[in-house]
């Protein structure tokens, strides 16, 4: 199943939508875009360039007008629904807020132990491991506890070692960062850096913030109104970007 081909794959993908006035636009207008195993691709653009709807077709979520997303080199199209739970199982979410993400009458034991890959036997000693690979330790003194009895930057590392729990091949990050303040964003961008190193885990990571890709993309694609205008690698996109677009982004952030 795992060959060497990318992990996931999207192939000239079309979604339109109707806006208010009635009339049909393209969200994501014959967008195309692949992510190898291990690899880090920012997918960046202003405040609905389709980045999201985008993300969406990836998991699955919403099928695309035209065009295909294959994982592991198979078409999500052609599966059947127990076939695409078990593809979702490799290409887990991690969204923007937390605490909207994670159920707050749910322990962190239970949490995890619902998000667990199903060949996890020892739910208790996989759950502490989980959360001590994300940094929260001694991870039993969490497995008690609510999502409202952690910190901020806490919940952001629950919210990974639950999609760790799957033990996926991608994560998709959705403004997974954005939410959070400036130590705790480091934190976690580090902490996902440091899971690729020790998981070999790809990312996909949606963000309007081009200072994202520029701490840790291996590639990045730049969107802008349903369409890739700019792709590349990182150290060439963010250094010598060739369209406008890509130039006011980085006007627009701060130097790290
Ligand atoms: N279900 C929907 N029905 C109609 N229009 C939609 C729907 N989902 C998204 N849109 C529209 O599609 C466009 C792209 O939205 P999308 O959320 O993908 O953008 P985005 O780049 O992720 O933006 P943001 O960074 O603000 O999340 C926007 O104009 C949005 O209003």
């Amino acid at each position: 199943m795992h060959n060497s081909g990318p992990i996931l794959s999207i192939q000239n993908v079309t979604k339109r939508f109707r806006n208010n006035a009635g009339d049909w636009f393209h969200a994501v207008n014959d967008v195309s875009l692949s992510v190898a195993q291990g690899e880090i691709v920012a997918l960046v653009g202003e405040s609905g360039s389709g980045k999201s709807t985008l993300g969406r077709i990836a998991l699955g979520l919403i099928r695309p007008d035209s065009g295909s997303v294959c994982l592991d080199g198979r078409d999500l199209a052609g599966l059947s629904p127990a076939e695409l739970r078990a593809a979702r199982r490799r290409m887990q979410p991690v969204f923007q807020d937390p605490t909207a993400s994670l159920n707050p009458r749910k322990t962190i034991r239970a949490l995890l132990a619902q998000a667990s890959h199903p060949d996890a036997i020892e739910l208790e000693a996989y759950a502490i491991g989980l959360l001590e690979s994300v940094g929260l330790t001694p991870g039993s003194e969490y497995l008690a506890r609510f999502p409202h009895e952690l910190s901020g930057g806490q919940r952001q590392r629950v919210a990974v070692a639950r999609a760790l729990a799957m033990q996926p091949a991608l994560i998709l990050a959705d403004e997974a960062l954005s939410g959070a303040d400036v130590s705790i964003r480091g934190q976690i961008l580090n902490l996902l850096l440091d899971i690729r190193q020790k998981r070999n885990v790809a990312y996909l990571m949606i963000t309007h913030d081009i200072s994202v890709a520029r701490a840790f993309a291996d590639r990045v694609a730049v969107m802008m109104r349903g369409r890739i205008v700019e792709h590349g690698p990182a150290g060439e996109v963010l250094t010598n970007p060739t369209h406008d677009y890509t130039r006011s982004l980085l006007a627009a952030v701060p130097e790290l």
